[in-house]
């Protein structure tokens, strides 16, 4: 079967010569139809990077992006993206900030009521499905940051794309609101049957959401070791406490450290507090 995603032998430099940077080195990965990726991994090893070019914001050096087979050229409806900060327009209320882009893709289109009517319907759809129906006609500076992101999730899910693309869409914000965003996105994934590559720094995020989870490293940026998750796919916060759950975070955390260098950096930390305590 066709993958939703495929990503074949990926390669991406920034600048030239000394200044070169290997964002992402031999990066190869099928995503399923409908299945839910994250992404983690230590600062820098090019996580953002694979995301942008799936989402046609940058290109790569070498390599390929298929979409259903079809290679990504540039951004594209089927594809949305929400990013940390949730760059909502501040002068237009929480419907017409849904509303705001199909909208101007029905009139570039020059298309007809029903068009805008449906637009409409969906919007609303989208509104009560992110709890957002009681603050429809609210501006986004009335909101918390938690409703903030839940309003640019329905807006990038406006058009029907039919994958999602998230880049740390949670990680402004406070721990109870990420539980519950948590959630609403198992939810959102069910009912919406979109693909979603999801791009984190939490491990615990990453395992509780993730079909898989891609570990990736740096210097240079790849793809180090695939995860399944070990879970159910109906998630729920007591999974947190599992066995298998705890057992696979660990497993990720130590990964990490040791493809970051970080252990190496503590051994030298300890090394020298060591010598210091010799010389006190
Ligand atoms: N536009 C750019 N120009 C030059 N270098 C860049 C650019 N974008 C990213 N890089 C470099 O490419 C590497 C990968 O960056 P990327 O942002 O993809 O990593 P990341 O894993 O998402 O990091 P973080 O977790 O810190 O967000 C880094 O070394 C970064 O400095």
């Amino acid at each position: 079967m066709t993958p939703k995603i495929a990503i074949r032998d990926v390669n991406k430099q920034f600048g030239q010569g000394a200044q070169a940077v290997q964002a992402l080195q031999h990066a190869s990965l099928d995503v399923a139809d409908n299945e839910f990726i994250t992404f983690v991994g230590a600062s820098g090893c090019g996580k953002s990077t694979l995301l942008r070019i799936i989402g046609g914001l940058e290109t790569q050096s070498s390599g390929q992006v298929l979409l259903d087979g079809a290679p990504v050229t540039g951004p594209g409806a089927d594809r949305a993206m929400v990013f940390q900060h949730y760059s909502l327009y501040p002068w237009l209320t929480v419907l017409d900030n849904i509303k705001f882009s199909r909208q101007l893709a029905v009139n570039q289109k020059d298309r007809t009521s029903v068009d805008v009517e449906r637009a409409s319907g969906r919007a609303d759809a989208l509104l009560s499905l992110m709890g957002l129906t009681a603050a429809a006609h609210k501006y986004p500076a009335q909101l918390s940051g938690g409703m903030q992101q839940r309003v640019a999730i329905a807006r990038a899910l406006m058009s029907k794309p039919r994958v999602l693309l998230m880049d740390e869409p949670f990680g402004a914000l406070d721990a109870q609101t990420r539980e519950v965003m948590h959630d609403l996105i198992c939810h959102v994934r069910r009912l919406e049957q979109v693909t979603i590559v999801f791009v984190t720094h939490d491990v615990e995020e990453a395992i509780y959401l993730g079909d898989r989870v891609v570990l990736m490293a740096p210097r240079p940026g790849r793809i180090d070791t695939i995860y399944p998750v070990p879970l159910p796919a109906a998630r729920d916060q007591d999974m947190k406490l599992a066995p298998a759950f705890t057992g696979l975070k660990r497993e990720i955390l130590n990964r990490i450290r040791d493809t970051a260098g970080m252990k190496t950096d503590l051994e030298q930390l300890q090394k020298l507090s060591g010598l210091a305590a010799l010389h006190a």
